[in-house]
């Protein structure tokens, strides 16, 4: 069994696979290293013979995670590095190593699935936006804050926008103007989301006049998956690209 990780800076995302990669045994997602063990202890039937992962977390922590693998599974972990080009898709980033690696595994996934120009939008932590062309040219991107961190601003920096988490949830089964604090903060976040999706969406409109696929993955995509009726929804979409570039041969 192959154990995959996408460690995001809220939550690690994991799946176990078969070798050959054809099925999917085991996922969840864990807010921490040690919510992760735990999950893993508990796995019915776990064998894990491989284990890649994707970091966008300090190389301190990363490398802390690897170690723990090694601990208690007896694998050495591969972890995706940054690439200036993988097949024939070009990173377009000035400076290569810096563009977030789940970022890159999800231009490369898209594209595969995709094989014509691309728009990713990966709504997490952060919000990303990648434009690749039909020939697999990474043209760069957008980075905003994701729902979590537009919420946490709005209340650390005011005195009185406070309201319960169970009340949030609540607020977003429709998205008329708020008339709580709730409704009014969670409603007014999504919006930004789905206006920056939008405006995404115009954007690659008029750099791929001929057509393009959209991808939605993230822990937020199901918020904003109506703005772009045609997207597809691919919540994996960041272990597809891991796949390719760490191949386990
Ligand atoms: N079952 C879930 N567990 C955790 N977060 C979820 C879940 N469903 C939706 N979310 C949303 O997804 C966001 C995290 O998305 P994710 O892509 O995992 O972020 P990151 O990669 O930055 O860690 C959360 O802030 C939350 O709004
Ligand atoms: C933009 C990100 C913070 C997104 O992280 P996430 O929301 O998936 O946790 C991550 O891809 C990152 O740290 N990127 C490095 C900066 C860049 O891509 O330019
Ligand atoms: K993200």
């Amino acid at each position: 069994m192959i154990l995959e990780l996408d460690c995001g800076n809220s939550f690690i995302k994991w799946r176990v696979i078969s070798v050959d990669g054809t099925q999917r045994l085991l996922a969840g997602v864990v807010d921490s290293d040690a919510a992760l063990f735990e999950s893993l202890a508990v796995a019915p039937g776990l064998r894990v013979s491989r284990c890649r992962l994707v970091s966008v977390r300090s190389d301190a922590e990363t490398e802390q995670l690897v170690a723990r693998l090694r601990e208690s599974l007896g694998v050495d972990a591969v972890c995706a590095q940054p690439a200036s080009q993988v097949g024939v898709v070009h990173n377009g980033y000035e400076d290569f190593r810096r563009l977030g690696l789940d970022r890159w595994l999800a231009v490369l996934g898209a594209y595969h699935l995709g094989q014509r120009a691309c728009l990713v939008v990966d709504l997490g932590t952060a919000v990303t936006a990648d434009f690749v062309s039909a020939s697999g040219m990474h043209l760069g991107g957008f980075i905003c804050p994701g729902l979590p961190l537009m919420r946490d601003q709005l209340s650390t920096h005011t005195r009185r926008i406070r309201y319960d988490r169970q009340v949030a949830l609540a607020a977003l089964q429709e998205l008329e103007p708020g008339r709580s604090t709730a409704e009014a903060v969670e409603r007014g976040c999504v919006l930004m989301l789905r206006g920056f999706v939008a405006e995404q969406l115009l954007q690659a409109q008029a750099r791929f006049p001929e057509g393009f696929e959209v991808f939605l993955t993230g822990g937020d995509a199901d918020l904003v998956r109506d703005v772009v009726p045609g997207a597809q929804v691919v919540p994996d979409l960041v272990f597809v690209g891991l796949a390719i570039a760490c191949p386990l041969s």
